[in-house]
């Protein structure tokens, strides 16, 4: 949902004012570019600070279904851990209470029981608080841990289920974590985006525990908001308690160190953020030749070219070109981004005022008793300061929070924008076929966010149990009429039609299992030999060993597989065992003996060349037309990268297995197979420009001609 706000209204044609201009700074090397700062100001920051309380209906609701089911996964956990977030909120106030009856006691001296027992209450109080705030510590990071697993346990299944469901070639999926972002403007949230749905970014498995961050958050609300209302009232007490104008004259005195503290910029762009970036030529190349140097991807190509030796002399020359220019960063203390200096000078001013204040009343009417006061009070607003700088700083707006909770339902009921058919494929009425037929009427096809079709107007009759061959140049269209039949996307304008019936009213997924597909670029998954070749098999068929290695036969990859330590079994892109936060797997400093023992948990990588991938590849679409009612045969480009004996091998054995079976090969490699071909399309800029036989096409000495004496002297 885009930012309608921000958009201009088209029906009343008033135009917004345009954006100030970003105000720019160099700092160094960089460019520092931020929004024009509005002064800080009671009202600003207090309609902010009020805003985040006006919560939507929807997003309340969302938190409300969160926290519920957070409950039901670890009741008394929940319980304990929002009783134990409480006692940590008030704890500062309780020992901030202890200390006023102490020096309350002090003050007066010790007159009479009831004193002395306010007295003996108040220093137990003030132990307790010591012992139970740590254990309560204890507790929060325990309960933490249990509740994690549990909400990973409980929403990862359902968000794994969702994120299988997010179409191919839509936007849709991408759409829905970028609207968060610009809602968002949060630098937390921005994480979560990443994490909440698992392979769409950057999140690491480990860390995807959606719904905990909800949790902390809330309680950090919580936390922060008891504090610093338990932290004013205790305050608020111990004046009002024996009112006298000193007393009140210094608690305004030390009130105002919070309060200036709360309305000062945290930098000169405040909490808006800034951007940064290098317009600086030389030092752009010094980081190049860096990453050339240090990047192992490089190096092979480095060396080959005879590029390698100069990288060194290269790098000096930029050095010296940059000369003494500050390279580093820019951070918010950075010199030109600190706040302006009368904010420090207030900051510390009202730090010290009670003393100075103090310092120069006392000889004419402050009491003695004063001192015991004003420490109270310094200790008071010194506790006051840290919650609410906590407050501002650390805790996300309310609105955050529950828009999480909202972000992480819309993720799991998540719907595919292709909806699927009702239809069973293939229809069980209609028996035993030659294969699927599959008609193209006036099909286009147009991806997202492209201006061109990448089809257009395209008209094909395939008929069960045809070869058919599908050429042109690259970029024609061929890949995207096959993504069409498997449904990956739905035509623009046009229908598709599967043995007569619409491929819409279809079950996607039956149609798919009825394909074996060879895709151009070979895939390999993280998984091992035998599991890459059975793909899409388990766990409807159980292959055994002998049929799993007779596919890898029909592949020509036996030989390759038998070389490998580990045989069918051997894990192919391994993923880490090791934890990918802090430092690969490592926290501090490490002795050699543990460096070592993480070298036998850290990532073993076969090296696979790009012709074995392809015959694995190819093995496992054996696999699937030998123990699959396979109906489509679909070779894409699959074996560009064999030689031609291993390619005329495997092309014979999808040749002699595809009886029964429509078959539709993509290749630029086609010269030897025109004979054989029952139908070729010849495509051009997304259009069929030529349908027919090799005879009659040649006949017309058009495009496909063209093509095909172009590779005739090397066929
Ligand atoms: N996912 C996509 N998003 C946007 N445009 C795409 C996408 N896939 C393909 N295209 C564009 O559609 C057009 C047709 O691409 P397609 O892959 O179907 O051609 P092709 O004939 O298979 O090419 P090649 O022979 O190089 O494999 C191209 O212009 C391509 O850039």
């Amino acid at each position: 949902m885009p930012d309608e706000k921000k958009l201009p209204s088209c029906n009343t044609g008033v135009v917004p004012p345009p954006d100030p201009p970003l105000r720019i700074m160099k700092q160094g090397v960089y460019v520092v570019a931020y929004e024009n700062l509005s002064p800080p100001c009671w009202t600003s920051n207090i309609r902010v600070w009020t805003e985040q309380y006006f919560v939507s209906l929807t997003h309340l609701s969302c938190a409300r279904r969160l926290l519920r089911e957070i409950f039901l996964l670890a009741p008394g956990l929940l319980i304990g851990y929002i009783c134990a977030t409480l006692w940590l909120s008030i704890s500062d106030a309780l020992v901030l209470f202890c200390l006023g009856s102490i020096f309350n006691f002090v003050e007066n001296g010790s007159t009479g029981l009831a004193s002395q027992e306010l007295l003996n209450i108040a220093i137990k109080g003030g132990f307790f608080c010591a012992i139970f705030g740590p254990a309560c510590n204890r507790f929060l990071g325990y309960a933490n841990d249990i509740i994690n697993s549990r909400l990973k346990a409980h929403f990862l299944p359902q968000l794994v289920e969702a994120s299988v469901r997010v179409d191919m070639y839509s936007t849709q999926g991408m759409a829905l974590r970028i609207d968060f972002l610009t809602d968002m403007h949060d630098d937390t949230i921005f994480l979560d985006c990443y994490t909440i749905f698992p392979g769409t970014g950057r999140g690491h498995f480990p860390s995807d525990i959606p719904g905990a961050s909800f949790l902390q958050d809330l309680c950090r609300i919580l936390r922060t908001t008891v504090a610093l209302w338990s932290q004013v009232a205790v305050l608020m007490y111990a004046v009002l308690r024996k009112p006298s104008p000193e007393r009140e004259v210094l608690f305004l005195f030390c009130i105002s160190h919070p309060l200036v503290r709360w309305l000062a910029p945290s930098n000169v762009t405040a909490t808006q953020g800034y951007i940064f970036y290098t317009l600086s030529v030389p030092f752009k190349r010094m980081r190049s030749l860096y990453n050339l140097a240090f990047s192992s991807q490089y190096r092979e190509e480095l060396v080959l070219n005879g590029a390698v030796n100069s990288i060194p002399s290269e790098y000096r020359k930029v050095a010296k070109q940059l000369d003494n220019e500050i390279v580093t960063e820019p951070v918010p203390w950075a010199s030109g981004l600190c706040r302006r200096w009368y904010w420090d000078f207030l900051v510390n001013l009202t730090l010290d005022l009670p003393l100075v204040v103090y310092a120069l009343v006392l000889p004419y009417r402050l009491s003695p008793s004063s001192v015991l006061f004003i420490a109270l009070l310094q200790q008071a607003t010194n506790k006051l300061s840290r919650s609410i700088g906590e407050y501002g700083m650390n805790c996300t707006p309310i609105k955050s929070v529950c828009l999480k909770a909202k972000w992480l339902y819309d993720a799991i009921s998540y719907e595919s924008k292709i909806p699927n058919g009702s239809s069973p494929y293939p229809d069980p009425s209609q028996g035993s076929s030659d294969g699927m037929t599959i008609s193209f009427r006036q099909v286009s096809l147009r991806y997202d966010k492209c201006n061109n079709n990448a089809l257009e107007n395209v008209s094909v009759d395939i008929a069960a149990g045809q070869l058919v061959l599908v050429v042109g140049t690259n970029g024609s269209g061929k890949s995207s009429l096959l993504k069409l039949i498997a449904r990956l996307c739905d035509p623009t304008e046009g229908e598709i039609l599967i043995d007569d019936n619409l491929l819409s009213t279809y079950n996607s997924d039956n149609v798919r299992a009825s394909m074996a597909f060879l895709p151009q670029l070979p895939l390999l998954f993280p998984m091992s030999v035998k599991e890459n070749i059975c793909l899409g098999l388990m766990p409807l068929v159980q292959p055994n060993n002998k049929q799993i290695q007779e596919a890898a036969k029909m592949g020509g990859c036996t030989r390759w597989i038998s070389r490998l330590q580990n045989g069918y079994d051997t894990q192919l892109k391994p993923t880490y065992d090791i934890g990918n936060g802090w430092n690969e797997g490592t926290y501090g400093v490490i002795s050699a003996r543990l460096r070592k023992e993480l070298a036998r948990h850290e990532k073993q990588t076969v090296t696979i060349s790009g012709g074995e991938k392809q015959r694995l590849v190819a093995a496992r679409t054996f696999m699937r037309i030998n123990h699959a009612d396979i109906k489509l045969i679909v070779i894409d480009e699959g074996m560009s990268a064999l030689d031609v004996v291993t390619e005329h091998d495997i092309l014979s054995e999808f040749c002699r297995l595809r009886r029964g079976k429509t078959m539709i090969l993509v290749t630029h490699r086609f010269h030897h197979l025109v004979k054989e071909a029952d139908q070729i399309i010849c495509m051009k800029e997304g259009s069929v420009v030529e349908l027919g036989k090799h005879s009659h096409l040649m006949e017309n000495d058009g495009e496909y001609a063209k093509l095909y004496n172009a590779q005739a002297p090397s066929a």
